[in-house]
């Protein structure tokens, strides 16, 4: 496992709404996360991705402070992970939806925004924001796949957080409701939330604004879509991994402002 805890981080020009230092988690007595250091910066979409194993529901868990680490510091929103007062900022959908069959979209809604106590005006909002206005009243248990993964990004939307954190959101989508997801992640992100989106379907990262590259528990790249091509000399994400995986070392070069806004 490559430990990069010393490298530097490119230099984003947005405050950053995650900071992550020297982030060791150990899982069933081995090392995942060994050393682990990045940066989100705020109100953009930024893509984990990194095969089977990686480490990115570790780390994103780590991040909701729901994830028991042994040594670091992770800094959400100002505060450290975890903090009382992060419950309404920050927004966290897992890979399994978590929201209850036998309740209807619209009960479930009323649910979570009690236990949130988000406003009562929310349910409708998030209703709509998630186009779930003609399945409200159906039971969760009788929605197709791509209308459960809505709810539960929905329960996430609810006390409108300023991070959202949704671990593989796409999974098992058809390429329609997967443009349509992103769809809305980009007008969430226009609206200033902050997007911490994992996956391993390599042509996503084309939709994210930054990207992190994780293998084996180790960042590959942390860097804007262009910038990963660019440094790859390829035009496929997926190529692009591949050749950051046989150069074995990390790509964490430190590059100016004016580096940046000329890429
Ligand atoms: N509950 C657990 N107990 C022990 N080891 C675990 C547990 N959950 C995950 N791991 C191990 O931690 C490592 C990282 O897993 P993690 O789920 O973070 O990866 P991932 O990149 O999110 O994978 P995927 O894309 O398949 O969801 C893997 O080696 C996995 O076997």
């Amino acid at each position: 496992m490559t430990s990069n805890s010393s490298a530097p981080l490119h230099e984003p020009s947005a405050p950053a709404a995650i900071i992550v230092q020297d982030l060791h988690v150990h899982r069933g007595g081995m090392p995942v996360l060994d050393g682990l250091s990045l940066a989100v910066p705020s109100g953009l979409i930024v893509g984990l991705l990194g095969p089977s194993g990686s480490g990115k529901t570790t780390l994103m868990r780590s991040i909701v402070g729901v994830q028991l680490v042994k040594s670091g510091t992770i800094e959400v929103l100002g505060r450290p992970a975890g903090s009382a007062e992060l419950r309404r900022r920050v927004g966290y959908v897992t890979q399994q939806a978590s929201v209850y069959d036998d309740l209807t979209v619209r009960q479930n809604l009323v649910y979570f925004r009690r236990v949130l106590g988000a406003p009562a005006s929310d349910v409708a909002r998030v209703i709509e924001r998630t186009d779930l206005g003609s399945v409200e009243r159906r039971l969760v248990g009788t929605l197709s796949g791509g209308q459960r993964s809505r709810v539960s990004l929905a329960t996430a939307l609810l006390g409108s957080p300023e991070l959202l954190v949704l671990d593989e959101p796409t999974v098992g989508l058809d390429p329609v409701l997967r443009v349509e997801l992103w769809n809305m992640f980009r007008t969430l992100a226009a609206d200033g939330t902050t997007l911490l989106v994992s996956s391993h379907v390599m042509d996503e990262a084309k939709r994210c604004d930054r990207l992190l590259l994780m293998r084996d528990g180790a960042l590959l790249a942390d860097d804007t879509v262009h910038g990963v091509l660019e440094v790859t000399g390829t035009d496929d994400v997926e190529t692009a991994f591949l050749r950051l995986i046989e150069r074995g070392e990390p790509d964490l070069r430190p590059r100016d402002a004016d580096e940046e806004a000329s890429r």
